[in-house]
């Protein structure tokens, strides 16, 4: 074949792209509109026995020079393609989503702003075991000027014969100690018939791991107006935790700040994996701001400063980690809070680390 032959063939087949290219686009934009009616109805979007008779139809008019198969799957991979789009449009339509909304949303806690691109530091102890206990580690957070004081009073446990929290007495226990230095209270609420009351004491509802998908949990947090600090479940995909969000986000509420606090995977060097590009990955999809519990994905305490600087260093909002006076006797998460002086040391690192690399 000489040359000028293999050019024109050549100009075919690029015409040939170009027409494909544009049936395709168009096709596209048909499933699209279709997409739309099926969400307006309530329909799922894939639709097996529809993909079936194309096929079907295609094949019955497929005259060569490619087999069966090949066209078969050409098609299947052209049908795959619409289906994504029809969940990337879905998918951006949600209120937790970026494309909708460009500019972060800023929670604003006592004067600490999550996703006004500094870092903000939450501390406190795993559950609230006394009044002195609690007091003692407010007492360092106040000290060092940080304004939010995490602490437990409702513990969903692994096991119902673990310590399971003072319940309201711990809330009035936060809540007293809070008002004595000035801080704000992040805890924890397990029962949507305990929202209105632990209103009285709480100044962000925490949903913790093990209730990312408790949905009425979520609704009932979507109606209240105060902010929710979302933690990521166990197993929970990033998509399965923002659709989480986005049932608190479609009761009105949008003082939300997402928690990645490590997944369950083989490993077990720490209690869990922290998923430090999920951080990223949050921050891309939706405009809410991550914070990351470097306690509770690491589960040791010598991994709390590198985690945290990964954390603050991949472009997090803030940080969570708990804090004890006496982590040995510690009712709860005895293996990895921090004691006084290592929650100094942290501060420390912290303030250097944002210093000079932030
Ligand atoms: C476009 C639709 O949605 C999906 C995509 C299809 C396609 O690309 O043709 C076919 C069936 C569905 O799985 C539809 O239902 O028609």
């Amino acid at each position: 074949m000489n040359s000028e032959e293999l050019d024109v063939l050549r100009k075919q087949v690029d015409e040939i792209n170009e027409k494909i290219l544009h049936l395709i686009s168009e096709r596209g934009r048909l499933v699209q509109k279709i997409g739309k009616l099926k969400h307006a109805q309530g329909i799922n979007r894939f639709d097996p026995e529809r993909e079936r008779v194309m096929l079907d139809r295609l094949l019955s008019l497929n005259k060569g020079p490619f087999k069966d198969a090949t066209i078969e799957h050409i098609f299947k991979e052209i049908f795959k393609a619409a289906l994504e789009l029809q969940e990337s449009d879905q998918k951006s339509e949600m209120l937790f989503s970026r494309k909708n909304r460009k500019e972060n949303t800023v929670v604003s806690v006592k004067g600490e702003t999550f996703g006004d691109g500094k870092p903000h530091f939450i501390f406190g102890p795993c559950s609230v075991e006394s009044y002195e206990q609690t007091e003692a580690v407010a007492k360092a957070v106040k000290e060092k000027g940080l304004k939010l004081f995490r602490g437990g009073a409702f513990k969903p446990r692994t096991s119902p014969y673990d310590f399971q929290g003072l319940g309201f007495e711990g809330l009035k226990i936060l809540r007293e100690i809070a008002d004595k230095y000035d801080l704000a209270v992040v805890s924890e609420i397990v029962n949507p018939a305990h929202m209105e009351e632990a209103l009285e004491y709480v100044d962000v509802i925490q949903i913790g791991a093990r209730n990312m998908q408790n949905f009425e949990l979520l609704k009932e947090a979507g109606r209240v107006r105060k902010p929710v600090l979302l933690k990521r479940g166990l197993a929970a995909t990033i998509e399965e935790f923002l659709y989480a969000a986005e049932y608190i986000l479609s009761q009105g509420n949008s003082q939300i700040i997402l928690c990645e606090r490590g997944i369950r995977t083989f490993e077990r060097a720490t209690r869990n994996t922290l998923d430090i590009s999920a951080v990223p990955v949050l921050k891309q999809e939706t405009h809410l701001p991550v914070i990351v519990d470097v306690t509770h994905s690491t589960g040791r305490r010598d991994l709390l400063i590198p985690a945290a600087k990964a954390a603050l260093a991949i472009g997090a909002d803030g940080v969570m980690a708990e804090v004890h006076p006496n982590p040995s006797v510690a009712l709860s998460d005895a293996r990895q809070q921090m004691d006084l002086d290592q929650f100094s040391v942290f501060m420390e690192e912290m303030e250097k680390f944002t210093k000079n690399y932030l």
